[in-house]
């Protein structure tokens, strides 16, 4: 049962028709229970309710300072301050923590086909962070209520692992995010459930060139800001446009620090990229112009306006001497290779 609008309702019948009166406003045209209410959807998925319950983690593993009142008290004590860059020893925990969750993001990849639900997929990422001594980042991460974020569809990002059953033709993100040894990784791809259309594939295809990109141009003494200087062409040459309220970000001992890394083009952002910073790109594209987002009153789910799709991929990455290292990389995908 969800917080928000969630009450007791009674479905009244209209004797006659069977069909039920649409005074309750939880109750959606084809009869079928909306705990939003009267919220406005802006495309087809819908939530599907109960959630499970939350999964315990160990004891012996170590956890973060946010994993018991959800409150990332350490990150509001650093918040001001400027990026910062890891002594070897520490870079050394990255690259462990990332290539952990390389592992566990393809494990729960290798689980996604149609009939599958994306609760399961939460359990099978939940189980595999913890075989590992690890922490799922997400659980409790503000009071995140799942281990993993799954992104259906037009579900931009920080979709809620639930009893929907994923569905031939969608599209869905696995973002995966994990603690171990004091380190946090952070990683995502978008994957396509069975056959999908041409669009889908172009759109999963167009992020990710723009990902590659944008690594493509990370070296010491980069800006930051010039991230999304490059991402946003690519978009919009291949009709898709940057979402700009969700922004890469410093990943260390902290889930998210600085440096604020925008995906759009003319941004803000501050610093220069120095060896030993490790920090993430994770742009999330949408299909046509609306790269605006709203989210579902859980709190967490955003979704496009216009109901298309997005789609988004995350690597976390150390700045070298020389250039960089992507320390989540993983193989590349066959389906997403030629032309966006
Ligand atoms: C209060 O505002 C919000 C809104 C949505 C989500 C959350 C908290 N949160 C939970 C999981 C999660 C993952 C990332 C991430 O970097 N993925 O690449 C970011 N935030 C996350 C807070
Ligand atoms: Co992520
Ligand atoms: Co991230």
């Amino acid at each position: 049962c969800f917080k928000a609008g969630c009450k007791t309702h009674k479905i009244v019948h209209d004797l006659a028709t069977r069909q039920p009166l649409l005074e309750d406003p939880n109750i959606n045209k084809d009869g079928t229970f909306n705990p939003f209410g009267s919220f406005k959807f802006t495309g087809d998925l819908r939530p599907k309710y109960p959630l499970s319950p939350m999964r315990p983690v160990p004891a012996h593993i170590k956890r973060p300072d946010y994993a018991e009142d959800g409150n990332p008290i350490s990150e509001a004590r650093r918040a001001s301050t400027l990026a910062r860059a890891l002594n070897p020893e520490e870079q050394e925990k990255m690259r462990t923590v990332c290539r952990l969750g390389r592992e566990i993001l393809d494990i729960a990849a290798s689980h996604i086909k149609p009939g599958v639900t994306t609760d399961f997929i939460d359990e099978v990422v939940h189980n595999a962070t913890i075989e590992r001594n690890a922490y799922p980042s997400p659980l409790n991460y503000r009071g995140f209520p799942k281990s993993v974020c799954l992104s259906v569809n037009e579900v931009i990002c920080h979709g809620i692992p639930d009893q929907r059953k994923l569905q031939e033709g969608d599209i869905v993100n696995i973002d995966i995010s994990l603690y171990y040894d004091g380190f946090h990784g952070d990683l995502n791809e978008t994957y396509p459930v069975g056959r999908v259309d041409e669009d889908s594939m172009k759109l999963m295809r167009t992020t990710r060139q723009s990902l590659d990109a944008a690594i493509a141009i990370c070296k010491p003494g980069a800006l930051f800001r010039d991230i999304g200087k490059t991402i946003e062409p690519i978009a919009r040459a291949n009709g898709c446009t940057v979402v700009r309220t969700y922004c890469g970000h410093g990943i260390n001992d902290l889930f998210h620090c600085a440096p604020n890394v925008p995906h759009y083009a003319k941004n803000k952002a501050i610093g220069t990229m120095k060896p030993g910073m490790t920090f993430t790109i994770e742009p999330m594209l949408n299909l046509g112009h609306n790269w605006d987002l709203v989210h579902w009153p859980d709190n967490w789910t955003a979704t496009t306006i216009d109901g298309k799709r997005s789609a988004q991929f995350e690597e976390t990455l150390l700045i070298t001497e020389t250039g960089v290292e992507v320390l989540t990389a993983g193989k590349r995908r066959d389906d997403l290779l030629g032309s966006s």
